[in-house]
């Protein structure tokens, strides 16, 4: 049992007092873990778009004052009454999307969204309706059910998985989202899936490198990556793809009218990598009449709406979604860090920038400059 068991952990956390306000490095409370709760000491966290689409106030979930970040590692510091999957010292990955085993969701074999704990989730709490986190006497809500942005989190028992100790957890906190989610998207894709086949990815950041890298590893005969930052060209070929095209350089002609012509009729698969909706119609509309299946991985902001003409899809092309690359958490991620270990999953490539926890504004403002893939916050500075 650790010395702080049962007590409250006074940490530095960057707080977003309100949306679109910049993170505040503040104090901190962190109560011990309840009932069926672990409490993780997060020593390294990647930055997601998803953080900065919730921070701007795009997000109709958003809630503030809050405690961002859903891409950590940490070592398990308490556990609650009742937990046992993990225990303390266990290095622990949080899981944004949990696996409970037992409600509908998980039990049906169709889906990785588990019904758990998604409600209390999506309003900042803890399944008890209550948080875990005070900052100056007043209540701080959790995101995603992960918090990461915090020195120490509590999170749900079925929201967390312990993985090797052998991997570094500075490279394998980026499996709790980001890199998993592209991998989930190529490997999960359902049918007879991508081996062979043609594939187009639209946006070459963490999310469209990862596809193209999975794209490959599956053996895809041809990938073409998408994006209208000319910089992303020479990533994509390092991630795989075969082709490079930048819409703007198309002189008025459509994405996908370029596409289906330079394809004989269209991709076997597009992924949007991007959240923008023009692009999830053109990804859509760029697919191969008949069997041509579009994944949107993307997350657009609140109030956007998809849309194209019904033909698209009366004549066979598919249009779906992934969360999390359709990948149960628990049961899934220690295979994956495994795979990293082994050299079949990279994690080092996407690693472009690195932060102190006080720099976290700074890595978000990296993220905007197009030049970061992903950037991995040290907690402990
Ligand atoms: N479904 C899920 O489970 C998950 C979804 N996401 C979502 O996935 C999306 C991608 O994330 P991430 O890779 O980190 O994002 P990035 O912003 O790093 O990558 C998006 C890329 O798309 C480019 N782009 C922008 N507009 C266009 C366009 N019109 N056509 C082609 N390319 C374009 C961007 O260029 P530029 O840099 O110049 O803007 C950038 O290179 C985000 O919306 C994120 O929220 C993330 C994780 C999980
Ligand atoms: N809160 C947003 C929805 C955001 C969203 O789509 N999140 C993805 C993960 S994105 C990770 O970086 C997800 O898992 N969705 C499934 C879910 O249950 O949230 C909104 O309301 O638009
Ligand atoms: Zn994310
Ligand atoms: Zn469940």
């Amino acid at each position: 049992m650790s010395a702080t068991a049962g007590k409250t952990i006074t940490c530095k956390a960057a707080v977003c007092w309100g949306a679109g306000e910049p993170l505040k490095i503040e104090e901190v409370e962190v109560a011990p873990p309840k009932a069926h709760e672990v409490r993780i000491h997060i020593l390294y966290t990647g930055i997601c778009h998803t953080d900065e689409y919730t921070r701007s106030g795009k997000d109709p979930e958003g809630i503030f004052p809050v405690i961002l970040g859903h891409e950590g590692g940490g070592i398990v510091e308490s556990v609650g009454e009742g937990v046992t999957s993990v225990a303390v010292g266990d290095h622990a990955i949080p899981l944004y999307t949990a696996e409970c085993g037992e409600c509908k969701f998980c039990k049906s074999g169709k889906t990785n969204l588990c019904g758990k704990v998604r409600a209390t989730q999506g309003r900042g709490l803890m399944p008890d309706e209550t948080v875990r986190f005070t900052c100056k006497g007043k209540p701080i809500y959790h995101f995603m059910g992960t918090s990461t942005f915090s020195q120490y989190t509590v999170v749900a028992d079925v929201s967390v998985v312990a993985v090797n100790p052998k991997a570094s957890l500075e490279k394998v906190c980026l499996l709790g989202c980001g890199i998993t989610t592209a991998w989930g998207a190529v490997v999960k894709q359902p049918g007879p899936g991508v081996a062979g086949c043609t594939v187009a990815v639209f946006g070459c950041g963490a999310i469209g490198l990862g596809v193209i890298n999975t794209s490959k590893l599956v053996g895809a005969s041809r990938i073409i990556a998408v994006d209208t930052n000319p910089g992303k060209e020479s990533w994509a070929k390092k991630f795989g793809a075969t082709d490079f095209v930048n819409p703007s350089n198309l002189q008025g002609e459509k994405i996908q009218d370029y596409l289906i012509k330079i394809t004989d009729g269209g991709l076997d698969f597009t992924f949007d990598c991007t959240g923008n909706v023009h692009v999830m119609r053109a990804a859509l509309e760029a697919c191969h009449k008949g069997w041509g299946v579009s994944t949107i991985i993307g997350v657009a902001a609140a109030g956007q709406e998809i849309s194209t003409r019904p033909f698209q899809l009366v004549t066979g092309r598919t249009w779906r979604g992934t969360a999390f690359g359709g990948v149960k958490g628990r049961t899934e991620l220690p295979g994956l860090v495994e795979d990293y270990l082994n050299g079949k999953v990279k994690i080092d490539e996407f690693v472009t920038h690195r932060r102190a926890l006080g720099e976290l504004n700074d890595g978000f403002h990296d993220m905007h400059t197009g030049e970061c893939i992903r950037c991995v916050v040290n907690m402990q500075d």
